[in-house]
C-alpha cells in the first residue's frame, strides 16, 4: 500500500482551509502505487486526489509536473488538473512534505491488457506527446542513457545476488547500449512510465486519461513508445506479443506518425527501455522504507524483457 504519510482528520480539515473545496466528506488512503502517497478526498465541491510527494520526486522538479497538468488540462488532454489554493498555488506543503490536491479523473486501468486496450494506450500516448508540445518547461531525463552505467556501479552485488553472472551481463548491454544510443530523434515531453496502471480506460475500452506524470521530462518521442511496449506488450510467460505491440504502434500511428529512423530505432530503444525498469527496480529490491507496506516490483521481470531484446526484435517488415 503506497502510504507512507499518514494525515489525521484535524490535520486535513487545517490543510483543507487554504482551499475553496468546502469541508471534507470522505478521505482515505489508496493501496495503488509505489512512489507517493495518495488519498481519495472527497469534499462538498467534488472528488480529488491529495498526493504527498515522497522519495524520487524532488522538490524542485514539482513546478515543472504541476504546470504540464495545467497545460496538458488546458489543452484538452485528459489529466489531472492540478485544484490551486485561495492564493493561486498548485503546490503545498502537509506534514512538512510537498503536497498538492489534482482532480480525480474517472476510468479504470486495464490490469490484463488486450490488443484492443494497446491499441487505445498508443492513441493515448501519442496524443499526449501533440498536447505536450510547446511546454515551455525543462527537465532533463535523470533516468536516461547516460544515468545507467552510474546507478548499476552501485547496485551490482544485488544483481548477481538475484542471478548470479548476471552483473557482467549487464555491463556487456550498458557498455552496447552506449555505443548504440541514438540522439537524434524527435524530442519533446514524454511521460516515462506510461504503464497500464497509469492509463485510464472508459467503460466501451476507449482511451480515457493518463495519470502519474512524475517521471515526465524531455526526451526522445520514441523511447516514451519504447517504454510503453515494454510495459503493455509481454505475455505472463515472458514471451513478446507482436501482435499487441503491432495495435499499438498502429494506434500511435493514427495521431502521431513515427519516422523512418524512429521506427529503426526501437528496437534498440526498447532494450534501453527494459534496462531503465531493471536498474530503478534493482535499486529499489531490498530498500523500500519499513513500514510502508509496499511490495517492490520485481527486477527479473525487466531482466527478462531485457532478454527478449538483446535477440533483436522486428516490429516492421
Ligand atoms: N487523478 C486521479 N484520478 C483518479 N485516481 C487517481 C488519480 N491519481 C491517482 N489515482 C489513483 O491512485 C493510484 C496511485 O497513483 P499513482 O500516481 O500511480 O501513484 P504513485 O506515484 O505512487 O505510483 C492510481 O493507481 C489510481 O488508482
Ligand atoms: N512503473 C515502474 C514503477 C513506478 O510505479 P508507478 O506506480 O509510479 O507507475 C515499474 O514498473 O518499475
Amino acid at each position: 500500500m503506497a502510504v507512507y504519510t499518514d494525515i489525521t482528520d484535524d490535520e486535513l480539515s487545517v490543510f483543507l482551509e487554504g482551499y475553496d473545496l468546502g469541508a471534507p466528506l470522505a478521505f482515505k488512503g489508496i493501496a495503488e502505487g509505489v512512489e507517493n502517497s495518495n488519498f481519495l478526498l472527497e469534499t462538498e465541491k467534488g472528488r480529488y486526489i491529495l498526493t504527498v510527494y515522497e522519495r524520487r520526486v524532488k522538490a524542485d522538479d514539482l513546478p515543472y509536473f504541476l504546470n504540464m497538468l495545467t497545460w496538458l488540462a488546458d489543452r484538452g488532454f485528459p489529466s489531472a488538473r492540478p485544484i490551486p489554493d485561495r492564493k493561486g498555488a498548485t503546490l503545498a506543503t502537509l506534514r512538512g512534505k510537498a503536497a498538492a490536491i489534482v482532480e480525480f479523473l474517472p476510468g479504470l486501468s486495464a490490469r490484463r491488457p488486450t490488443v484492443a486496450h494497446c491499441r487505445e494506450a498508443g492513441e493515448g500516448l501519442a496524443w499526449l506527446h501533440l498536447a505536450g508540445e510547446g511546454y515551455p518547461g525543462r527537465r532533463a531525463n535523470d533516468l536516461g542513457q547516460t544515468a545507467w552505467a552510474p546507478l548499476f556501479a552501485k547496485h551490482r552485488k544485488a544483481a548477481d545476488d538475484l542471478k548470479p553472472g548476471l552483473a557482467t551481463t549487464i555491463d556487456k548491454d550498458l557498455a552496447q547500449l552506449a555505443l548504440m544510443w541514438p540522439r537524434t530523434l524527435p524530442s519533446g515531453v514524454i511521460h516515462a512510465d506510461y504503464f497500464p496502471d497509469n492509463v485510464f480506460f472508459q467503460p466501451n475500452g476507449k482511451f480515457a486519461a493518463a495519470i502519474d506524470f512524475y517521471f515526465a521530462c524531455d526526451d526522445a518521442y520514441a523511447y516514451d513508445v519504447a517504454v510503453t511496449l515494454n510495459a503493455w506488450c509481454f505475455e505472463a510467460d515472458g514471451s513478446f506479443n507482436i501482435t499487441a505491440a503491432k495495435a499499438l504502434l498502429n494506434g500511435y500511428e493514427r495521431r502521431r506518425p513515427l519516422s523512418p529512423a524512429e521506427k529503426e530505432a526501437l528496437p534498440i530503444l526498447a532494450r534501453g527501455a527494459a534496462m531503465r525498469f531493471f536498474l530503478t527496480r534493482l535499486a529499489d529490491w531490498g530498500s523500500t522504507p519499513a513500514g510502508a507496506l509496499v511490495k517492490p516490483k520485481d527486477p527479473l521481470e525487466y531482466e527478462r524483457k531485457l532478454a527478449v531484446h538483446r535477440e533483436g526484435l522486428t516490429l516492421f517488415a
